[in-house]
């Protein structure tokens, strides 16, 4: 499995660690910024929502810095579900119960370390199934209904 990974300024140094922390289990592809000079985080999100939607890459992680701007944006992409997680326990279960194909991240609320543990759990986890699938689905009706 390739990850897009992709971030602002403020997620820039967060990103740089864990593609350190982790390259020995998963591939990222960088879909920038690459530095920290001010980049807007909505031009970060759609890089990385679009080519999930594409189907380049199964998963994508998006950081900014409280990994609330970059999610808002991520998720008006219609087939994007993005959660901002600040947990182990949201990590897990954003995938096992939503189904979570984007984890967005803040670097100015979570530690390299936490945050590296959080990916970790967020890419093995699977989708339980049963009552959830209902739910998502309700959650593709309303993106259909308003995309007319
Ligand atoms: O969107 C955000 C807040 O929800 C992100 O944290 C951004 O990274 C942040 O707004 C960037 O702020 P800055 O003052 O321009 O560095």
């Amino acid at each position: 499995m390739t990850i897009a990974i992709g971030n602002d300024h403020a997620g820039y140094a967060l990103k740089v660690k864990l593609m350190e922390m982790l390259k020995d289990k998963y591939e990222f592809t960088d879909y920038g910024c690459y530095s920290t000079e001010r980049y807007d985080y909505p031009d970060a999100a759609e890089a990385v929502a679009n080519a999930i939607v594409a189907g380049k890459h199964e998963r994508g992680i998006l950081i900014c810095g409280s990994g609330i701007g970059i999610s808002i944006a991520a998720n008006k992409v219609p087939g994007i579900r993005a959660a901002a997680c600040q947990s182990h326990f949201a990590a897990k279960y954003c995938r096992l119960h939503n189904d979570a194909n984007i984890l967005c991240l803040g670097e100015r609320i979570t530690g390299p370390g936490e945050a590296a543990e959080m990916v970790e759990v967020w890419l093995e986890g699977e989708l339980e199934g049963g009552r959830h699938l209902g739910r998502i689905e309700k959650i593709h009706a309303i993106e259909a209904k308003h995309s007319k």
